[in-house]
């Protein structure tokens, strides 16, 4: 080595070390406005993100995280993860504030990836008065009533997936519960044929857009937000020729016949004001895949967990009351991400207008003044009546899933079959 290597060296430390203190700066402006609320911001750049990553693989995992801070800082913390300073908070108080929907204190805040791949228009990118008149349509074709014609495309597929399970060595339950999933779901929007290269074709560009959500953001060939956004427009080639279809007179019982049917718009650019208020074609589809989205990876898991905690509980087999605690132990979505729309405060902590929030519900979860001895699977605590926002499987407010009652039938229906036919 010359003499000159031992200064190469110090001066290109020197440099990373600047640009890491520069970035650092960066990232925290001197006039941060939530200085106020205790947290740890992490390494620069990546702040928490590792820790968080290796948490959340499981739910147990992301608990821990979760225990971790707040038994350091309390009950609202502040750091820096997947790219953004963000403040989670937990508790019964924390949730009132942040679902309820009262005084418009908080939106949606979704990742600029899953914002470009649902479009513009879907129920998750909109607020106010757009998202409650999306709600409002939506309601009636994913009510109970109306998911009784499709009961028994459900009950048929549970039991064809299941039969195929007699003499296999082993099965892939995640895989086998998507398939499911996403058939239902599919069958039920527009009414896909479970089998066939329609739906080997649906399928492939399914996939590619839901790995595409909270991706890097970067449109370069062979990523995977370049890969999502591929698939949006193949999945909307698909839905246009659907939608084609109906119009030339095909007539289907599904979701997207019910909207085509009253709140369709006939023809863009209509003089008629009652018109002007249906939804355009580029509203129906995002909306389509909004609903196949947050539909499938949801139920999907749920499905999986409860297997898994039936393997572990043989003696709540026989009782199968388990939907509640299955997605409490489970918590499926461990966090529900907000954006402060204004200023405000809580457990005297000020939260500025533009911060990114999460409520901790996996916390809120486990909480053992609410749910003695958190870690234990009893489907019997859901017998009594429980106190508001101690419960948010399916969510609360304005934000509640409106899926749930067609998760909660497909995880029946799924259910029942396995335990009638398999040990
Ligand atoms: C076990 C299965 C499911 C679970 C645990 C679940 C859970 C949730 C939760 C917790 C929220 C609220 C999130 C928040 O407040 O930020 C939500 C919203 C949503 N869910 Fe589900 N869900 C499930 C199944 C479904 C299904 C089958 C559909 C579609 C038919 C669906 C469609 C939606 C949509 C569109 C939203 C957004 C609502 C809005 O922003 O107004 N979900 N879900």
């Amino acid at each position: 080595m010359g003499t000159g290597a031992p200064v190469l060296l110090a001066a290109a430390l020197g440099a990373a070390c600047g640009l890491l203190f520069w970035l650092r700066a960066l990232r925290r402006p001197a006039d941060d406005p939530m200085r106020g609320i205790p947290g740890n911001m992490g390494w620069p750049v990546v702040g928490e993100t590792f820790a968080f990553i290796a948490a959340f693989s499981n739910p147990a995992g992301i608990l821990s995280f979760m225990r971790e801070r707040q038994a350091r800082y309390g009950k609202v913390f502040k750091t820096y993860v997947l790219g953004r300073t963000t403040v989670f908070m937990t508790g019964r108080e924390a949730a009132k504030i942040l679902l309820s929907g009262k005084d418009g204190v908080v939106s949606l805040n979704l990742f600029y990836t899953g914002k470009q791949v649902l479009g513009p228009t879907s129920l998750l990118t909109t607020n106010g008065d757009e998202h409650r008149r999306l709600r409002r349509l939506i309601a009636q074709p994913l009510s109970v009533d109306a998911l009784r014609k499709h009961f028994a495309f459900i009950d048929g597929l549970a039991v064809q997936i299941l039969g195929s399970w007699a003499g296999r060595g082993r099965v892939l339950v995640l895989d086998e519960a998507s398939q499911f999933t996403l058939k239902v779901i599919a069958n039920m929007l527009v009414s896909l044929e479970p089998e066939g290269p329609e739906q080997e074709e649906f399928r492939a560009n399914f996939k590619a857009i839901s790995s595409s959500f909270a991706s890097l953001p970067l449109k370069l060939p062979g990523t995977a937000f370049h890969r999502g956004l591929g698939g949006r427009n193949r999945m909307y080639a698909m839905l246009d020729a659907v939608i084609a279809r109906r119009r030339a007179g095909e007539v289907r019982e599904d979701f997207l016949q019910t909207l085509l049917m009253k709140h369709a718009r006939g023809q863009q650019g209509s003089s008629d004001p009652a018109e002007e208020e249906k939804l355009t074609d580029a509203q129906l589809k995002d909306n389509i895949l909004t609903l196949l989205v947050a539909g499938h990876d949801t139920t999907t898991a749920g499905l999986t967990w409860l297997v898994k905690f039936l393997g572990e509980n043989p003696d709540v087999l026989a009782r199968l009351r388990v939907m509640n605690e299955t997605l409490r132990r489970a918590t499926i979505l461990p966090w529900y991400s907000r954006k402060a729309a204004q200023d405000f405060s809580i457990d005297g902590f000020e939260v500025a207008k533009g911060a990114s929030v999460n409520l901790d519900v996996v916390s809120i979860h486990h909480d053992a003044a609410v749910f003695a001895d958190p870690e234990r699977f009893d489907p019997d605590r859901f017998d009594g009546s429980l106190k508001p926002y101690s419960f948010l499987g399916f969510g609360s407010g304005p934000r509640m899933c409106p899926g749930m009652s067609l998760a909660k039938l497909e995880i029946c229906v799924f259910a029942h079959h396995l335990v009638c036919t398999y040990e």
